[in-house]
């Protein structure tokens, strides 16, 4: 709904042409804020935490995506090649501030009272125990990036960012999370490339590895310390709470309805492998009644989420079609014929030979089915790059699939990928659909078993092979941005 903006006849130049992206598309989400009485994008203390609120329609928050896609390029067209470098340096620097600001928790020191609310730099050094012309060089760099402002000279306030830092402990704890463990082992990639040689698929020969002096992988490494599993669980708790990876794109995003419609009789049964406490599958036992479910984990976990099921106040429909059971998922499947054989966010964390052996083990369980037993994989699929994806959305999904590479030498896998994978796991493994639930960092990936597949055939891997289901939201008013894409991973 761009309103009164008149569009140019013609744009020229590359500048000219990504300018007018950001101004149409920045009308656009303004307009939809100001028509619904809802607060503009601001950097002050009391501005929103979030640019669009929840149930924005698709339309205004592509306008959001389009608009951060078209702002990134233009910075970069505007800076040139000539200042490629020195533009990376802040990228870095606010890392290393923002790890001396929470180490000397300055984000609770700044008083948050009021909007107005401020502390001198002296009075902000002392509380801290920290030396003012240092504490002064680090807030006015981070400043640069809208962490605090200086409303009047020498003086400290929060900004819109600062303060969500300071009043949420999530938040908090995943910034804390990502400047001293991720930005950390980031750059430990080429040395652990180095020392263990950059084939290596070894889960104790990590970039992780390198940068924590550790010879245990990961988990078992944060496992070591309570606070570190603790500052883990807060990073996962924003992780799953955030737009890209929220549950309702599990429930929403595949027609778990049509399951109950093609059973003859009984109630269809869904293993969710790797479950986890059962978060999941009590998700999809609430929306759907007629769903029963076993939950897979290693033991501890299984045994901690019939706990913690037993003990919460779930009614006894949901408790009823509910199982935990403890199983290893590099060993063979025990639940012989389920209708569903679910797998969320398991395989990208494995590389590929411990990936291909977990797809192996559910084969033959797939095969007692009486009628098809379906594989769901809800995991990212990445985008190929300059196909419509917004920069900003695309950089966000490759951090993931580095980040998979660096902590667990696994990674996350295009279509390709996809295919190849399920190829090598078992020939008659097909991929039947990808649903692209709209706003869903993940796919879900639905794979049948091609039960007249003869050994030897060539299997053809090319594009558009298989249904791709875009999108579950209804597309409203179009606002002719240019892309036709519906990728959403912010949160
Ligand atoms: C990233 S979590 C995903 C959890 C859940 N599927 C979800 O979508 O929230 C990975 C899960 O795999 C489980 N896991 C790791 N190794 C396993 C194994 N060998 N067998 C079974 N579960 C395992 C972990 O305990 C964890 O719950």
């Amino acid at each position: 709904m761009p309103g009164k903006l008149t569009i140019p006849e013609k744009v020229a130049y590359p500048l000219e042409e990504l300018a007018w992206e950001c101004t149409k598309n920045a009308v656009a989400v303004s307009q939809y804020l100001s028509s619904h009485n809802l607060p503009q994008p601001s950097h002050s203390p009391d501005g929103p935490s979030r640019t669009l609120p929840q149930g924005t329609p698709a339309s205004i928050r592509q306008a959001r995506e389009s608009l951060m896609d078209a702002a990134l390029k233009l910075f970069q067209l505007a800076a040139g090649p000539s200042e490629f470098i020195p533009n990376l340096a802040p990228g870095f620097q606010y890392v290393a501030c923002l790890t001396w600001l929470l180490r000397y928790d300055i984000f609770h020191l700044v008083p948050d009272s009021s909007p107005t609310a401020t502390v001198s730099y002296a009075d902000l050094a002392a509380a801290a125990s920290v030396p003012e012309a240092r504490l002064k060089s680090i807030i006015r760099m981070v400043m640069t990036c809208a962490l605090f402002r200086e409303p009047s000279p020498n003086r400290v306030g929060h900004s819109a960012t600062s303060a969500l830092l300071a009043r949420d402990a999530d938040v908090h704890s995943w910034a804390s999370y990502l400047s001293t463990r991720s930005a950390p082992t980031a750059l430990a990639m080429t040395a652990a490339h180095d020392r263990f040689g950059p084939n290596s698929v070894a889960k104790n020969e990590t970039a992780y590895n390198v940068a924590f002096a550790t010879e245990l992988p990961f988990f078992d490494h944060l496992a070591l310390d309570p606070k570190n599993t603790a500052e883990f669980a807060g990073y996962m708790r924003n992780v799953t709470t955030s737009e890209g990876v929220n549950i309702k794109h599990l429930v929403e995003g595949y027609p778990w309805a049509d399951l109950s419609s093609s059973q003859q009789e009984g109630q269809p049964l869904i293993v969710d492998v790797g479950g986890s406490t059962g978060n999941a599958a009590i998700a999809l036992a609430k929306s759907f009644p007629s769903l029963r479910f076993i939950v897979q984990d290693l033991p501890d976990n299984a045994n901690a989420g019939r706990r913690a099921a037993a003990a919460s106040s779930l009614p006894e429909q949901i408790l009823s079609r509910l199982t935990f059971q403890g199983h290893d998922f590099t060993e063979p499947q025990p639940v012989l014929g389920a209708d569903v054989y679910l797998l969320r966010m398991i395989l990208h964390d494995w590389p590929d030979h411990v990936a291909v052996t977990i797809l192996k083990n559910l084969v033959p369980a797939m095969l007692e089915a009486d009628t098809k037993s379906k594989l769901i994989i809800m995991d990212t699929v990445l985008p190929a790059p300059n196909r419509g994806v917004p920069s900003t959305v695309e950089r966000i999904v490759r951090v993931r699939d580095l980040t998979m590479m660096q902590v667990f030498n696994s990674r996350e896998r295009d279509l390709d990928q996809w295919r190849a994978l399920l190829a090598e796991a078992d020939g008659r493994l097909r991929l039947r659909r990808v649903m692209e639930p709209f706003g869903s960092a993940m796919s879900l990936l639905e794979v049948e078993l091609d039960l007249n597949w003869v050994k030897g055939e060539t299997i053809e891997s090319k594009e558009g092979q298989e249904e791709v289901v875009v999108g579950a939201e209804e597309e409203e008013d179009s606002l002719d941005s240019g892309e036709d894409s519906n990728w959403d991973i912010s949160g």
